[in-house]
């Protein structure tokens, strides 16, 4: 079976609802991104090394990154001398099936490691790439599943942020469990933790001040409030979500990358996808720093964040060429 052929067989057992989600959110990047490759192919015909550099112009074009562009590009090569490919169209599906593999390198990784009992997670994050918004849409998702969740409201520092979050509580539904503004953020985990064990919570969805990683303080608070998560739940935090902004492209990458080096990430959300025409930095990300992206933003409403699914984004990158492949 066809690469393409695979992507439309299970993209159709897809709910619209979510399908419609990808199609909208990833707009701006698929008439960019992929228009750019189809125009590539029709101009060339023939795949030769002119095309390989146009193609890795494209590529870098969309935040993919260079290292990993080069990668691909050898990659491709090798896949077309293999499989001994002349015409440039037959080369669109190697494209998305090479992209497809290189963020999913292993599928159970995209998922929420979440265990019995109470789970937490903890979300961290410089200010402003949509931290609150994604706890907000993320305690939503959770509640989907039949999770009973709590949020802890951790960023005690911004003005606005234990108000912000309470907000998006009552949206979704969800107990907000805070303290005075300028509290110890520590503090508010630990009565977190206590409150969402009395009521027996599934996960408890800690906020943190927004931070750049080159702040010793605020990077010693975090610690701070780790241990205590540490020491009041065996186990947790059993995910520390680092919320990036795509629109930010390579910064994010950058932030991302010096972020890792000083918490221990177990994963991504890569905020306003919808918002960029450079979704090509999930790409970069799953590879230069090779953390999983667990959820991306494709809107502003509280059902747009979406679990990440590999497939699924490329479909949502080609869904024009998928679609009209010839069976
Ligand atoms: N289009 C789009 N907008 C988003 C998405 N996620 C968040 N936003 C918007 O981004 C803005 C910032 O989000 P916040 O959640 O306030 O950011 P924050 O990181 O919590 O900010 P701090 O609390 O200062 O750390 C808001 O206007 C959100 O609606 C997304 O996936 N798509």
């Amino acid at each position: 079976m066809s690469f393409f052929k695979k992507l439309r067989e299970k993209m159709a057992q897809q709910t619209n609802e979510v399908a419609d989600k990808f199609k909208h959110g990833l707009e701006k990047t698929r008439t960019s991104f992929s228009g750019k490759i189809n125009e590539l192919v029709a101009r060339y015909r023939k795949i030769d090394e002119d095309f390989f550099e146009d193609l890795e112009e494209i590529l870098i074009g969309a935040d993919v990154g260079v290292s990993t562009v080069m990668e691909l590009v050898d990659e491709l090569k090798e896949e077309v001398r293999l499989r001994n490919l002349k015409d440039t169209e037959e080369i669109q599906p190697v494209i998305s099936e090479k992209l497809a593999s290189l963020l999913e390198k292993d599928d159970k990784d995209t998922t929420l490691q979440l265990q019995e009992g109470l789970s937490v997670i903890l979300v961290v994050g410089v200010n402003g790439v949509g931290k609150t918004t994604s706890i907000g849409k993320l305690a939503h998702y959770l509640k989907g599943q039949g999770k009973s969740v709590v949020l802890a409201a951790g960023d005690t520092f911004r003005a606005g942020a234990i108000d912000q979050l309470d907000v998006w509580g009552e949206r979704v539904g969800v107990p907000v469990i805070k303290q005075q503004e300028g509290s110890d953020p520590a503090a508010v985990m630990y009565d977190a933790i206590a409150w969402a064990r009395s009521r027996k919570a599934d996960v408890l969805i800690c906020d943190t001040a927004g931070r750049l990683q080159n702040k010793v303080n605020l990077m010693n608070e975090l610690a701070k409030v780790k241990r205590v998560i540490e020491r009041e739940v065996p186990g947790a935090p059993h995910e520390v979500l680092l919320v990036v902004d795509a629109t930010t492209g390579q910064n994010a990458l950058s932030q991302a990358k010096a972020f890792a080096a000083s918490t221990d990430v177990s994963g991504l959300v890569l905020t306003k996808l919808d918002g960029t025409a450079k979704g090509g930095i999930v790409i970069a990300i799953r590879q230069e720093l090779d953390l999983p992206v667990k959820f991306i933003g494709l809107g502003e409403q509280k059902d747009d964040l979406q679990p990440f699914d590999a497939e699924q984004f490329v479909y949502g990158l080609f869904q024009d060429a998928i679609d009209a492949e010839k069976e």
